[in-house]
């Protein structure tokens, strides 16, 4: 397992800069995640750890060593892509065996670590199979142990379980994490899919337009989010634009005008201007009784809502607004469309982002 280290990457195709200055530092045996949307520059950040494409400018190093020089081959980091980049004509046992011929490892030795690796994520009875008899989570285990086979110092994933059905991805994203922390391998792992990134990660690094947004536990980042755009692509967020009107900085109490009306907010952080936007998660706001002498008790209208089984997804306007807000209740519901409900968010539970309202 090795260290790795990017700083202030960039890269450029023609005109369009696809990589703005890019730092991140990845500690030995962690699982770090790009995420973002399409286009954000995370294939090309991978590619370029990778040494498949050069940078225009900052420099990657793995364990101390400035990479710039050293070809793909010469890397010490393995790929593990979808499972469908398997080679459909070869056994699991030649597949697994393909980047150790690659690197000429001789006979007794490719044939033991082809069987460690299989081994390693339980596939030892299937060596002799073709990928086309294996289910959808044994291919994507056979591309898993292909990259773990020329035990690399870092693995790199690029959107590895995108072609898997929904349930078979919690699996398998449950599978290499605990292989990873197993095996204390180090991971970079591209993924546009945010829960994806909160499961398996000790650090998430958002990335928007070939910039970092935002790098953080998976808690700072959902909890924490510094922008209107970490808080809307990591998880949903109510955003919500706010003056502050009173603030008591030492207790880290501040009052604040937003469109539900005077709110409360409990933060260490102070606001970074007076007008500043803050959030709150769907999951925050507590149904209570409207005449309730908590703090921060809206009522709403209920606009509409999709039963989801572990809960229900409600959108909500504050009496007398537009503005729609999303609650999400636990189970089922009798609240009617078109009802009015009261529910607390508690003054911690509303959270002030690092972004002035323009
Ligand atoms: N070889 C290339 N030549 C020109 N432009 C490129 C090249 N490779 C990538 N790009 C552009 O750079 C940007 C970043 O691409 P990249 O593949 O890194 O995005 P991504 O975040 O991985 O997206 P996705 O999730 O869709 O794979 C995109 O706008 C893409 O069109």
């Amino acid at each position: 397992m090795s260290e790795l280290s990017i700083t202030d990457a960039r890269i450029r195709f023609g005109s369009y800069e696809a990589l703005k200055g890019i730092s991140v530092a990845v500690a030995q045996g962690q699982l770090v995640t790009l995420l973002g949307p399409s286009g954000c520059g995370k294939t090309t950040l991978l590619r370029a750890i990778a040494g498949f494409i050069p940078l225009d400018d900052g420099a990657i190093t793995i364990d101390g060593a400035d990479m710039r020089e050293v070809p793909p081959e010469r890397r010490n980091t393995a790929m593990c892509f979808q499972s469908y980049a398997l080679f459909p004509h070869l056994t699991v046992f030649e597949n697994i065996a393909f980047g150790l011929r690659q690197k000429g490892t001789p006979r007794d030795d490719l044939d033991k670590r082809v069987r460690a690796s299989a081994a390693q994520v339980s596939l030892e009875a299937q060596l002799q199979k073709l990928p086309s008899q294996l289910s959808g989570g044994q291919q994507q285990r056979v591309a898993l142990a292909r990259a773990l086979a020329v035990r690399p110092g870092v693995i790199l994933f690029d959107e590895p379980l995108s072609n898997l059905d929904a349930r078979l991805r919690d699996q398998v994203r449950f599978e290499i994490r605990q292989l990873q922390k197993a095996h204390g391998f180090t991971a970079v792992y591209v993924t546009h899919d945010q829960a994806e990134a909160l499961a398996m990660s000790d650090l998430v690094v958002v990335m928007n337009a070939g910039s970092i947004e935002q790098a953080g536990t998976p808690y700072e980042v959902y909890y924490r989010p510094v922008n209107r755009f970490v808080a809307d692509f990591v998880g949903t967020a109510n955003i919500m634009p706010v003056r502050v009107t009173a603030a008591d900085a030492g207790r880290g109490t501040y009052r604040v005008t937003s469109p539900m009306g005077e709110v409360t907010v409990q933060s260490d952080e102070p606001p970074v201007a007076e007008e500043v936007y803050a959030m709150w998660r769907p999951e925050d706001a507590v149904a209570c009784p409207e005449s309730s002498d908590l703090s921060n008790v809206v009522t709403f209208e209920i606009k509409a809502q999709s039963f989801l089984g572990n809960l229900t997804d409600l959108a909500v306007a504050p009496q007398g607004s537009d503005v729609t807000y999303r609650v999400q209740i636990l189970g089922q519901t009798e609240i009617s469309d078109g009802s009015l409900r009261s529910f607390q968010i508690a003054p911690e539970k509303v959270r002030f982002l690092k972004e002035r309202v323009q």
